[in-house]
């Protein structure tokens, strides 16, 4: 067979692909591609051949001479298939594409690679409103590993600070899984009380007990099928821990007030900000519960970590707050939000915008604008201080419940708004009314 019959057959085998392929030869030179390729990333332009790294990233040399993992040079090295996450330049702007290469000889014992690439819809690289956005190192090494588990039915735990976007995370997960069209169902763990445990999560029978009057389904039956989100796992109390492992273990429960049992179908996500193993050591957090949560834990970067990412996140932000007008940042007002500490990670950043918004003079948001949006948050220091002797509390031989309360009575009298109460208190709305009836 000729080099150009060859070729030809090549170009068959690309098409039979349903995702953007390119074959590549040992130069890197992208000698065909097929028409997935073409139409979403823009082809060869009539060219024979181009550079990969060109036509992917603009760049001028190899991908690991640019600081990126060179998919085929592993390939190369190792003689396998290879994966990695890079992004691209598309038609569209960046784009996340996973991306596979397979090495494979021609007649002459020549070595080429076909790449197959799987833009990622998950993630944005470009200002999105809605969706989890990043390009940096450190974001880029998540989506990887949310990309992997997320094809898989593994559980998975996300750690990471307050803030940082593991629900978003979960549902990423979901997302990528083949549990997509199923629902995905969060249950917030923290505020869950003894007696509204199993009914919250397995629901009840009509007269399981007083103030039954309907049958209710529980959060696990409306998952079924899908995933199930446990956030804050590590605020469920030691006692009904055990519940929740004997759901995970049997994948079975039993509504409250009913006799059978009921089979359970669902993906387990969990998350937490806190360290679960230390919790393990402590005797806080059960160690059969915890090995059987993590079998695939991923970290969560921190704003902190990820600051290249700022600029981004701001355009999107600004965009998820107002669609219409075209709100921007002056370089002045986006140096001093890029000195901010950011303990409370991406959403202190959204709040910090929101509060810019408001304070706006025009839609162009100037330096002074963000000053006054963070002085109101020092502002709040009279939070503090009215929590602050907490320990004299616990000294007054004060329960937990009962300095809670004190707590979130301190944060009532500062902000009126429940939801804004609820978001610092870090626990939902739906938490924060049923512990003010208490
Ligand atoms: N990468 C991201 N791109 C865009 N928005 C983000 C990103 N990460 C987080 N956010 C936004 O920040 C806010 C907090 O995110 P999220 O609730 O997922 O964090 P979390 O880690 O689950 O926080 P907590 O531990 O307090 O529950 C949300 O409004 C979310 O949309």
């Amino acid at each position: 067979m000729t080099k150009a019959s060859w070729l030809r057959t090549m170009r068959n085998v690309l098409d039979s692909y349903h995702s953007p392929a390119v074959l590549i030869d040992a130069d890197y030179n992208v000698v065909a591609t097929n028409a997935n390729y073409d139409f979403r990333f823009g082809g060869l332009d009539g060219r024979g051949s181009a550079k990969c790294y060109f036509l992917s990233h603009g760049y001028q040399r190899p991908c690991d001479l640019e600081g990126e993992t060179c998919p085929m040079q592993e390939a190369r090295e190792n003689g396998h298939r290879a994966s990695v996450l890079h992004i691209h330049n598309t038609p569209q702007g960046k784009e996340h594409v996973g991306i596979e290469t397979i090495p494979i000889t021609d007649e002459e014992e020549q070595t080429y690679f076909i790449e197959l690439m799987t833009p990622i819809r998950e993630v944005s690289a470009e200002p999105i409103a809605n969706k989890m956005i990043g390009r940096s190192q450190a974001f880029n090494e998540l989506v990887d590993l949310l990309q992997r588990v997320g094809k898989t039915d593994t559980n998975v735990l996300l750690m990471g600070p307050s803030g940082a976007g593991k629900e978003l995370a979960a549902q990423a997960v979901h997302a990528t899984s083949p549990r997509s069209e199923k629902p995905f169902v969060t249950v917030e763990c923290s505020g869950l009380t003894d007696s509204l445990f199993e009914s919250e999560l397995f629901g009840h029978t009509k007269g399981a007990f007083t103030g039954a009057i309907h049958s209710r389904t529980g959060l696990v039956q409306s998952a079924q099928g899908g995933t199930l989100f446990l956030d804050e796992v590590g605020d469920v109390p030691l006692h009904l821990q055990v519940k929740l492992l004997r759901l995970i273990e049997t994948k079975t429960f039993r509504p409250v007030g009913d006799s059978k049992a009921v089979a359970a179908n669902f993906r387990l996500v969990c998350a937490t900000h806190k360290d679960l193993q230390l919790m393990v050591e402590r005797g806080e957090f059960r160690e059969d519960l915890f090995h059987r949560i993590s079998t695939f834990p991923i970290r969560l970067p921190s704003l902190s970590e990820r600051r290249e990412d700022l600029p981004l996140l701001v355009t999107s932000i600004l965009l998820r707050i107002d669609d219409k007008a075209p709100l921007r940042l002056t370089d002045e007002a986006l140096q001093l939000l890029a000195q901010q500490p950011f303990k409370g990670n991406v959403r202190e950043l959204k709040n910090i915008l929101e509060r810019a918004v408001v304070l706006r003079h025009d839609d162009l948001i100037d330096v002074d604008v963000i000053q006054r949006s963070l002085n109101l948050m020092l502002g709040s220091t009279s939070v503090s201080q009215k929590t602050e002797g907490l320990t004299q509390l616990a000294a007054q031989g004060l329960s937990i419940e009962q300095i809670e309360q004190r707590y979130l009575d301190a944060l009532l009298q500062v902000y009126p708004d429940k939801s804004r109460v609820a978001e610092i208190a870090g626990c939902s709305l739906r938490t924060l009314y049923r512990k003010l009836e208490q």
